[in-house]
C-alpha cells in the first residue's frame, strides 16, 4: 500500500479490460479507484455482446421454428420493437451490479472523464487524483467513415436501441457487426444490403464457411455489394441515398457504418504522461507495461494482434491483477482465445485455422454436421466443422458453422488449450445427449 498516492492502482474505464482484474484485486487489499465517463461495464455489458446476443435470440429461435416447420405449426414474426424492449430490460440493471461488485470490495468509482496530466497523475472533474499505478483501460469506439453525408450514418449503438426498424437498412462493412446486425435487421423485417469494402467478409474467418451463411443471408433477402466503394450518403426528401462504385446508387432509410472501430487514445493526456501510442492503440510490452514504467494497459485500446474480443480483456485484467498482487512476474501468456461471429448459423473457432494448417501440412478432417443425428434432431442442414490434428494426432484448432457453434468451440476448448492426448480426452464423459456428447464423439 502507497501512502505517496491516493491510490495503489488507479483504472481509466470500467469495462472489462478493468472489472475482472480489478475486483479480485481489491479484494487483496490493494487500494484501487475506477474512473469512468460512460456507463459501468463499458462496451460488452450496455452496447455490445450482451445487448447484441439479447437481439440475437429471437432470431436463432425463429431460425429453429423455421427448420422444425410442419411439425410446429403457426407463424413466428420477430416484434422490434418488443425485442429492443427486452434486450434494455435485461441490460439495465448490469452497470448497478457491475459497480455494487466493485463497491462491496472497496474500490472508489469516479464518474467522470479522465485525463492524465503526469505519469502518477490523472484529472477528472478538475480534480487530480494521484495512483502508484494507472491502467489505461479506455477501450474502442466506432470508426466513422470519412465521406460526405457520413454523419447520416448510425452507429451500432443506434441500432440496438431503435424503437421500430426502418424498411431498408444500407450496412457499410461486412465485419462481425455488418455480419451480425444484417442477419438481425433481415430476420426482423428490413430489405437489407450489405456494402463489401473489397470481396470477402469476415475476413478472419474461414472463406468457405463465410460464403455459405453469405448465400443463405441472399436467400433470405439480403443483398451482398462486394468491392462497393462507398463515397457519399446524401438526404433527399423522403430517405437516403447511398452512392458507391461507379455512379451507382441505392435509396434507403437508414445506414449503419460498421466499419471498424478505433482505439480511444485521444484525449487522454497520453502525451502529457509520456505514453507511447499509434493509431492501432497503446503500445506495451510483453507484461502489458507501456514505455512508462507505472502505466499499463488492458483491453481493447492495446495495440495488439489480440483479438478485440471480452475474453482477451478479461485475460489481460486478471493477468494485471496478478502482477500487481504479486502473484506472477511472468510475462502474459495469452491461452487460445476462440472467437465466434453471431449469424445464424454462427462460425466459431478456436486454435490453428484452416489456412494456416494447410499451409503447414497438417491435417485437415471436414465433417457435414448435417448427417450427425445431433444436428438432425432440429433439422439442421447448414452445418459443417473442420478439425485440425497436429503430426501426433493432437487436436490443435477447430472452426464449425452451425447453430451449436459456440457451444461446441466451448466444450472442446480444453482439449486444445491442455493440449490433451487420447487417453485424457478418453476420461471426460459429456452428459448424453447434448452438443458436447456430440462433439467429443467426432474426434
Ligand atoms: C456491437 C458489439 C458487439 C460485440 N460483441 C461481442 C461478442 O459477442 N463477444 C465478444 O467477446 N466481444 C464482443 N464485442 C467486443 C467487446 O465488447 C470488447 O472487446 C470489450 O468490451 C472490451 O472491453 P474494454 O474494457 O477493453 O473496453 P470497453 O468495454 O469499451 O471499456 C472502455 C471504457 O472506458 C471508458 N472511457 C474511455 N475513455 C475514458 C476516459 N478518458 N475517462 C474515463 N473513462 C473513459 C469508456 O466510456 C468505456 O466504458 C462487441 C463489441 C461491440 C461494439
Ligand atoms: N461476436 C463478436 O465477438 C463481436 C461482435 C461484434 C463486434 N465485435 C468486436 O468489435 C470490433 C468491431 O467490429 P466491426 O464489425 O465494426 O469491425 P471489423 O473490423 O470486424 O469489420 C470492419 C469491416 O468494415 C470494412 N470496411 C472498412 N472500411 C470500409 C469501407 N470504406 N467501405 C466498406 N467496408 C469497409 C472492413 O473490410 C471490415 O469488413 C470487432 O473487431 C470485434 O473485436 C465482436
Amino acid at each position: 500500500m502507497s501512502d505517496k498516492y491516493d491510490y495503489d492502482v488507479l483504472y481509466i474505464g470500467a469495462g472489462h479490460g478493468t472489472f475482472d482484474g480489478a475486483i479480485p484485486l481489491a479484494a487483496t487489499g490493494c487500494k484501487v479507484a475506477v474512473i469512468e465517463s460512460g456507463l459501468i461495464g463499458g462496451t460488452c455489458p450496455n452496447r455490445g455482446c450482451n445487448a447484441k446476443i439479447t437481439l440475437d435470440e429471437p432470431v436463432k429461435a425463429s431460425r429453429e421454428l423455421e427448420r422444425l416447420n410442419g411439425i410446429l405449426t403457426g407463424d413466428v414474426k420477430i416484434d422490434w420493437t418488443k425485442n429492443v424492449e427486452h434486450k434494455q430490460d435485461v441490460i439495465d440493471s448490469l452497470p448497478d451490479m457491475i459497480s455494487g461488485l466493485m463497491k462491496s470490495v472497496g474500490i472508489d468509482i469516479i464518474s467522470g472523464h479522465g485525463e492524465f496530466s503526469d505519469p502518477h497523475t490523472v484529472v477528472v472533474n478538475d480534480k487530480e487524483v494521484t495512483a502508484d499505478k494507472i491502467v489505461i483501460s479506455t477501450g474502442l469506439r466506432p470508426h466513422k467513415l470519412d465521406i460526405q453525408g457520413t454523419d447520416l450514418t448510425h452507429d451500432s449503438e443506434d441500432f440496438m436501441n431503435m424503437k421500430s426498424l426502418p424498411k431498408n437498412v444500407v450496412i457499410i462493412g461486412s465485419g462481425y457487426i455488418g455480419m451480425e446486425f444484417a442477419t438481425i435487421a433481415n430476420a426482423a423485417g428490413a430489405k437489407v444490403t450489405v456494402m463489401l469494402h473489397a470481396d470477402k467478409a469476415l475476413r478472419r474467418f474461414h472463406q468457405p464457411f463465410v460464403e455459405k451463411v453469405i448465400a443463405d443471408l441472399e436467400k433470405r433477402g439480403v443483398t451482398f455489394v462486394r468491392d462497393s466503394k462507398v463515397s457519399a450518403i446524401m438526404e433527399n426528401s423522403s430517405n437516403l441515398t447511398v452512392e458507391y462504385g461507379d455512379d451507382q446508387s441505392i435509396d434507403t432509410d437508414w445506414v449503419l457504418d460498421a466499419t471498424g472501430r478505433i482505439p480511444n487514445v485521444e484525449n487522454v493526456g497520453l502525451d502529457k504522461a509520456g505514453v507511447k501510442y499509434d493509431q492501432h492503440g497503446v503500445t506495451v510490452n510483453d507484461h502489458l507495461q507501456t514505455n512508462v514504467e507505472n502505466i499499463y494497459a488492458s483491453g481493447d485500446v492495446i495495440a495488439s494482434e489480440q483479438p478485440k474480443l471480452t475474453p482477451t480483456a478479461l485475460f489481460e485484467s486478471t493477468y494485471l491483477m496478478e502482477l500487481f498482487s504479486g502473484k506472477t512476474k511472468d510475462a502474459i501468456k495469452f491461452p487460445v482465445i476462440p472467437s465466434v461471429v453471431f449469424t445464424s448459423p454462427r462460425i466459431a473457432e478456436a486454435g490453428v485455422s484452416v489456412e494456416d494448417a494447410e499451409a503447414q501440412g497438417l491435417s485437415v478432417t471436414d465433417t457435414d454436421l448435417s448427417q450427425d443425428w445431433y444436428y438432425q434432431v432440429d433439422k439442421e442442414q447448414l452445418a459443417e466443422s473442420k478439425q485440425v490434428h497436429d503430426k501426433d494426432g493432437k487436436l490443435v484448432g477447430i472452426t464449425e458453422m452451425s447453430d451449436h457453434a459456440e457451444d461446441v468451440i466451448n466444450s472442446l476448448l480444453p482439449i486444445i488449450e491442455l493440449k490433451l492426448d487420447s487417453d485424457q480426452i478418453g476420461r471426460i464423459v459429456s452428459l448424453f445427449p447434448s452438443i458436447g456428447a456430440a462433439s467429443f464423439g467426432r474426434l
